[in-house]
């Protein structure tokens, strides 16, 4: 049975959920790097909001970890690329909290606007400073949104219903969206000089990073007031608040903060800033939505294998694991095949998926194929990480399919070509659900890969099988399965032998001083 671990905050819902699923679940929030450490081993799955910060470290002891969900959008509290290279599936819940956040960007507006937050600590405070907090309205005011994602739409489309005129910049906001949203889709420059709002809603990547530094506050209308619900380090926060004592910025609302918990911030004390602890999301609504889907998508993984909203692996759903399963595992037999047989560099790798599996998931099928051909150099490689080491490994990989037209209603080839050599060997998966390799180099045959393969290559003569026979013989090599194909009588030929156990070196020799052998080789799959 999977083991799941809670390590932040979550709804009670998301606990129910896993032991419905028959996963066995522990809370243990509030643990500090060495605690998380000493028992992530246990666990197949992590469930987390920000707090729990999924560290190379953390990974590393993870010997069980499959998957890391995350109740929530951002997954900066994770290192990807050692969760990749682990293979571990990191998803998160892009939509749960959206409305919730946008929610939030609105109400910031309103506490700027009127200087509510300060007016509240006065009334408090018994001072009725009534002609102190001098508002501003936002009807007819220029809101200005810097990403216009799930949660930048949701904030235009309240700021329209305020009777505001809404501009955005996001490079990868389309003509159409935009005019469907009703927003000006304008340039960065163009908004931070004609915004009277500004809000942000990116994600914290090399580009947005410090957007709001002081050369682009420069920019901004005399009097802005910036709204930053999205992530600390867009905004240098030295720059604000010099923006601010020299009175260009009138004010800014921020939930996020360069480092968090922001215990103290030198933002913190003016009379300008208004902040809230990282509560974007903090909505009972909110909440339940996201430790749901959490709960739901990681059991799903564990469970069946279906991949949901991960950020670092193609989705497979419900209905497709079943059906992909058996082409899984024959793309990885044929890019195993061909990764034991290549001894060089590997410049390029093509995919052909011909009739029904061309309709699949074929992104699936090539990091399957990608493992089992990285597999024989790589120890530590799966179809999470296969991808990302073949791009840093310089590989093309591309994929070609095609409807049927051959002799078999389905089929996958792989094709790997170094600067010595281009080898391709073909497969399907017949009707009892397993997987046969059907071509190897261009000559036919029908072959099963049981897990000791010795697969020799000769010119088709007498005599030879014969030969061979006695040598597996003479040496108490039992033979499992043995299957033949030749380009042409007295041609090339292969043949691919299932035996009960490893064939050693010196056996290997003696079939490769045959006469007519070109290649002998012992595989494992
Ligand atoms: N405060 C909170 O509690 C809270 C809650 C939820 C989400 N968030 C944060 O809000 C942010 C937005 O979340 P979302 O769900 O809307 O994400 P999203 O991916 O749906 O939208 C992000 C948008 O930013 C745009 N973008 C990317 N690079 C850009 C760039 N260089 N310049 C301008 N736009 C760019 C993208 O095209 C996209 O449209 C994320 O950082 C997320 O972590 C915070
Ligand atoms: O979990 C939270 O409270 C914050 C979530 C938010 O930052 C997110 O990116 O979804």
């Amino acid at each position: 049975m999977p083991k799941v671990l809670i390590s932040d905050k979550l709804s009670p819902a998301a606990v129910q959920i896993f032991k419905d699923r028959g996963i066995e679940v522990d809370v243990k929030t509030g643990l500090d790097k060495d605690e998380l450490i000493k028992i992530i081993g246990d666990y197949d799955g992590l469930a987390i909001r920000s707090n729990t910060k999924v560290t190379p470290a953390v990974i590393e002891a993870a010997k069980n970890l499959k998957v890391v969900g995350r109740a929530g959008i951002g997954v900066d509290n994770v290192d990807l690329p050692a969760a990749t290279a682990k293979g571990i599936i990191v998803m998160n819940t892009p939509f749960g909290n959206s409305i919730t956040t946008a929610e939030h960007a609105i109400a910031m507006m309103f506490a700027l606007a009127r200087d509510i937050p300060q007016a509240n600590a006065s009334t408090h405070a018994g001072k009725w400073e009534k002609s102190k907090f001098m508002g501003v309205e936002v009807t007819a005011k220029t809101l200005g949104i810097i990403g216009c994602g799930n949660i930048g739409s949701i904030v235009a489309e309240r700021g329209i219903g305020l009777k505001m005129k809404v501009i955005a910049f996001d490079p990868f906001l389309t003509a159409e969206r935009a005019a469907d949203l009703g927003v000006e889709k304008v340039e960065l420059d163009e908004l931070l000089k004609r915004a009277d709002f500004i809000t942000l809603h990116t994600p914290m990547t090399p580009q947005t990073k410090n957007v709001l530094n002081a050369a682009n506050l420069a920019k901004t209308k005399k009097g802005v007031r910036i709204i930053n619900c999205a992530r600390g380090g867009l905004i240098v926060e030295a720059d604000l608040k010099a923006a601010i004592e020299s009175g260009h910025v009138a004010g800014a609302a921020l939930d996020v903060f360069e480092e968090e918990p922001a215990k103290t911030n030198i933002l913190f004390g003016m009379e300008q800033i208004v902040a809230t602890p990282h509560l974007g999301a903090s909505t009972n609504e909110a909440q339940e939505n996201v430790a749901l889907q959490v709960a739901e998508q990681m059991s799903d993984y564990l469970l069946d294998g279906a991949i949901t909203n991960s950020v670092n692996v193609p989705s497979i759903s419900a209905e497709e694991a079943p059906k992909l399963t058996p082409f899984a595992e024959l793309a990885q037999q044929l890019g195993s095949f061909a990764g034991q047989l290549t001894e060089e560099g590997i410049k390029e790798v093509t995919l052909e998926y011909e009739g029904d599996v061309a309709e699949m998931n074929t992104r699936v099928l090539t990091n399957a194929a990608l493992t089992g051909l990285l597999k024989p150099q790589l120890e530590d490689v799966n179809t999470v990480s296969a991808p990302v080491i073949a791009k840093e490994r310089g590989i093309q990989v591309s994929e070609v399919k095609r409807e049927q037209r051959g002799a078999y209603e389905t089929y996958i080839r792989l094709t790997v070509k170094t600067a010595e050599r281009e080898r391709s060997v073909a497969g399907t998966v017949f009707s009892d659900g397993k997987p046969r390799l059907i071509q190897i180099k261009g000559v036919n045959m029908e072959a099963a890969l049981g897990h000791h393969m010795l697969y020799v290559t000769n010119q088709d003569k007498p005599g030879f099988i014969g030969a061979l026979g006695s040598i597996l013989g003479k040496a108490s090599i039992n033979i499992a399965n043995f299957n033949l194909g030749r380009e042409a009588a007295g041609g090339d030929a292969i043949c691919l032998i299932e035996v009960d156990g490893d064939v050693p070196e010196a056996v290997l020799k003696e079939i490769q001083a045959l006469p007519h052998v070109v290649q002998a080789k012992a595989l494992t799959f």
